[in-house]
């Protein structure tokens, strides 16, 4: 495996702070923004926007829907709640060593972050699960990991990370009930928000059908290209972790495939048939949902970060 020259953590730290007033510079919640999810800005309160290019060893962010800054600040009531927003994440499938994926988690750990919020745009696997309802993640399936490609391998990035580091409670129970909480005091539709299970996949193709039905077989719920090299990352770097999709679109299409020789057959026959066509799912379509239904993970999210105790 080819090492990875080592990330300029300290320079990081002192270029950020150097930017910031005191009051910012040791925000407690980070939070990850999914494509077309980078609105949640509005929700901070005297923001400084710090752009990816001032920090060493920070990648730009090409995927549309995603900016190049850091966004740090006060949410929630009262005096507010010190944060710190990545606007745009990096992706694997843009070309970005997976070291390169997790270092902003890393940073925010360092920066003093105990509770990381990721958000993300996903693919809807579960039937259950309509377009713009926002998933909690309680699991997740990531068969890159399982099959050489796991975000942590490697050398560790500091002598105080376990090697070894276990998943059975990735998702903090604490923060998930939070979210359960933020949605009834929000007064949303309980169909709004479900729970379930997130499958990793490299991207960039989308999945076809059979990729579909294969995790939803396997037990996943919805699907994407981010959020569980962040998630590994943030829980190497000993932080809490909420993690939160949007589904913009259905992967798997109820009724099994549209058969062409069935269609065929109908049409000789003299009869006509409506058989399941399948969506094509673009990433235009992806950020038009997260436009439209963005605002709801908004307000949970800021509901959350404003509730979050002492000590969870
Ligand atoms: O996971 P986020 O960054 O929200 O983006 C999702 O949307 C893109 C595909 O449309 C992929 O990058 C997928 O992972
Ligand atoms: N598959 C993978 N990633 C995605 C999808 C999808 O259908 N939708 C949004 N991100």
């Amino acid at each position: 495996m080819s090492q990875h020259p080592e990330l300029p953590f300290a320079a990081a730290i002192e270029v950020i702070k150097s930017l910031l007033p005191e009051t910012l510079q040791k925000p407690r919640v980070g939070i990850v923004c999914g494509s077309g999810l980078g609105g949640i800005v509005d929700c901070i309160r005297d923001v400084v926007l710090v752009p990816y290019k001032m920090i060493p060893g920070f990648a730009e962010s090409t995927v549309p829907g995603h900016k190049s800054s850091l966004a740090f600040g006060l949410m929630g009531p009262g005096d507010g709640v010190p944060v710190v927003a990545m606007l745009g994440r990096f992706h694997p499938y843009e070309g970005h060593h997976m070291r390169t994926v997790v270092y902003p988690v890393r940073i925010m750990a360092k920066l003093g972050v105990t509770e990381v919020i990721i958000t993300n745009a996903a693919g809807g696997l579960n039937p259950k699960l309509s377009v713009g309802t926002i998933v909690v993640i309680h699991d997740h399936l990531a068969l890159p990991n399982m099959t050489g490609m796991n975000p942590l391998l490697g050398p560790l990035t500091s002598p105080r990370h376990q090697r070894f580091i276990p998943l059975s409670d990735a998702y903090s129970p604490s923060l998930r009930r939070l979210v359960f909480l933020a949605a009834h005091h929000l007064s949303l539709d309980p169909s709004a928000l479900a729970e379930g299970t997130y499958a990793w996949v490299s991207g960039p193709t989308y999945e076809t059908p059979a990729e579909g039905r294969f995790l939803r077989l396997a037990g996943a719920d919805v699907v994407g290209m981010s959020t569980v090299p962040e998630v590994l990352a943030a829980r190497e770097e000993g932080l809490n972790v909420m993690a939160l999709s949007l589904v913009t679109n259905a992967v798997v299409i109820p009724d099994g495939y549209r058969s062409i020789r069935e269609e065929v057959l109908a049409e000789l026959a003299g009869k006509r048939v409506e058989l399941p066509v399948a969506d094509v799912v673009s990433h235009e379509e992806v950020l038009e949902i997260g436009k439209a239904k963005g605002e709801v993970m908004m307000k949970l999210v800021e509901w959350v970060v404003g509730s979050i105790p002492c000590n969870i």
